[in-house]
């Protein structure tokens, strides 16, 4: 057990790289379940506990798998007849472990696999997906903790998601990919890992065309072969570190980040007062002394972004008076808030609700990370607080930042990584000689 112990005040400046999108990678490893001719080589891929997880379980399904994780490399092969039962041990760590589905049941007729449960976030059902299966013309059951599909063949329908969710849209997607005929995925999802995920099926030899619309429409073919795929940016490593420089009233070059997938938070920055100039590849981020209240919900893709929600609620939180900030996706994601109540801030919540009370102070304490983002979010607010803060279950950053404290270290925080059992012991991976800034 380890966790992350920063000392506030330091402002952050320099250049951070950002990784290829876990968000899109996750989807991407499930569809190369898909393919029956040829393998796949995928550059850029993050090396993150998430997309090991995904790893595990496609090598249990009996893909073969190698990641170089120091060159971002991850090769695919799903040529060999797969399994198609994913156990509880498979799929449990990770909500994204559910969109094999699709791929085994499009594949080989049919899938077990089993319910990745509650989360942190919210109860995330999986209605969508049933819906989306069933009417592919799927039997789709739900018995002991497991979902169980099954179809001779699927054949292409009308689906009308009442909720354009990211998973249900790519989970449905990869499946007509195969269906006899024409699927069409209304009120489809938009973010740009959707159009990342119909880019990278089509080069697989799918033919899928109006993702990144609210109307995707899929031809099914016969078969699906490898490819080579290099992953786009990831936009909310990026949108927490753009949060980062302002909260620390800092200047810092986000590159190798594409600045209009994070419109919404480049928009709301700008209204606080932050200056964000967009370069050709990235964004430089110049913090302001004097933050602006702002009024934030968060929405599907255009809108404001519910994984960045908790890092944006620190920043609001430092702002000159009242700000709200409405989660209209996950109902239990202000976990984050009763944790910065212990270094200080004070809100009211009420329903989806927040409204935050600037300008705080914050004092550095002990907090836990419920979640990943919840967890970025801690660690920002203590960039920020005077004194220590020390934030405890640290795996939960690492399901999607990768170097978190090594990156924000190189622009100048103060931060290390300790093992819990030993307070005094650095852990292994984190070198005690890094420079002190002390
Ligand atoms: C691996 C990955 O890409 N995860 C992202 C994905 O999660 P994920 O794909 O799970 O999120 P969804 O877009 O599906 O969920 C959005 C909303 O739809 C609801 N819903 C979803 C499916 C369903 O069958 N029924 C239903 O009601 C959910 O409860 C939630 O309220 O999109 C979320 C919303 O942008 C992000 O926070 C997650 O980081
Ligand atoms: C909520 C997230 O991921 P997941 O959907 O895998 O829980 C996230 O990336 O912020």
């Amino acid at each position: 057990m380890e966790k992350m112990v920063i000392k506030g005040g330091r402002r952050l400046t320099g250049r951070v790289h950002i990784e290829g999108s876990k968000n899109a990678a996750l989807p991407i490893q499930a569809a190369s379940l898909l393919a029956t001719v040829g393998s796949f080589r995928l550059a850029n891929v993050p090396s993150l506990l998430d997309i090991i997880t995904m790893n595990r379980l496609l090598k249990f399904l009996n893909a073969t798998v190698v990641f170089d994780q120091e060159k971002h490399e991850l090769l695919l092969d799903a040529q060999k007849p797969v399994a198609n039962e994913a156990p509880f041990e498979y799929v449990d760590e990770m909500r994204a472990s559910l969109l094999v589905m699709g791929p085994l049941l499009a594949r080989t007729g049919y899938a077990k696999v089993a319910l990745p449960g509650g989360c942190a976030i919210g109860s995330r059902p999986i209605d969508l997906h049933i819906k989306g299966l069933s009417a592919l013309g799927a039997q789709v059951d739900q018995r002991d903790g497991y979902i169980v599909a099954q179809a001779d063949r699927l054949t292409g329908a009308r689906i009308y998601l009442d909720f354009p969710s990211v998973g249900a849209t790519e989970d449905l997607m990869m499946a007509a990919t195969r269906a006899t005929g024409i699927t069409t995925i209304e009120n489809a999802a938009r973010e740009p890992e959707i159009i990342e995920l119909a880019n990278f099926l089509n080069k697989m030899g799918a033919r899928v065309h109006g993702a990144g619309t609210t109307v995707i429409r899929i031809q099914g073919v016969n078969f699906l072969h490898g490819c080579e795929y290099r992953l786009m940016p990831d936009r909310i490593e990026a949108g927490t570190f753009m949060i980062a420089a302002a909260i620390t009233n800092g200047d810092v070059v986000v590159a190798d980040t594409i600045a209009e997938h994070n419109a919404s938070l480049i928009a709301k920055l700008e209204e606080m007062g932050v200056t964000v100039v967009r370069q050709d590849d990235g964004v430089r981020v110049l913090g302001t002394a004097v933050l602006l209240p702002t009024n934030i919900k968060t929405m599907p893709y255009p809108g404001f972004p519910t994984d960045l929600q908790p890092q944006i609620s620190v920043l609001q939180l430092l702002a000159n008076g009242v700000s709200t900030l409405d989660e209209r996706i996950f109902e239990k994601r202000f976990m984050h808030l009763e944790e910065l109540r212990r270094m200080n801030a004070k809100f009211q919540i009420s329903g989806p609700v927040a409204v935050l009370d600037g300008p705080t102070k914050f004092s550095g304490a002990e907090v836990t990370a419920s979640d990943l983002r919840a967890g970025a979010a801690l660690v920002l607010a203590g960039l920020a607080a005077d004194g220590v803060t020390q934030v405890r279950n640290v795996s939960e950053i690492d399901r999607g930042y990768y170097h978190f404290q090594q990156k924000l270290r190189a622009l100048g925080a103060q931060i290390d990584r300790i093992d819990i059992a030993d307070k005094f012991k650095l852990s292994p991976g984190h070198p005690t000689n890094e420079t002190n800034h002390d």
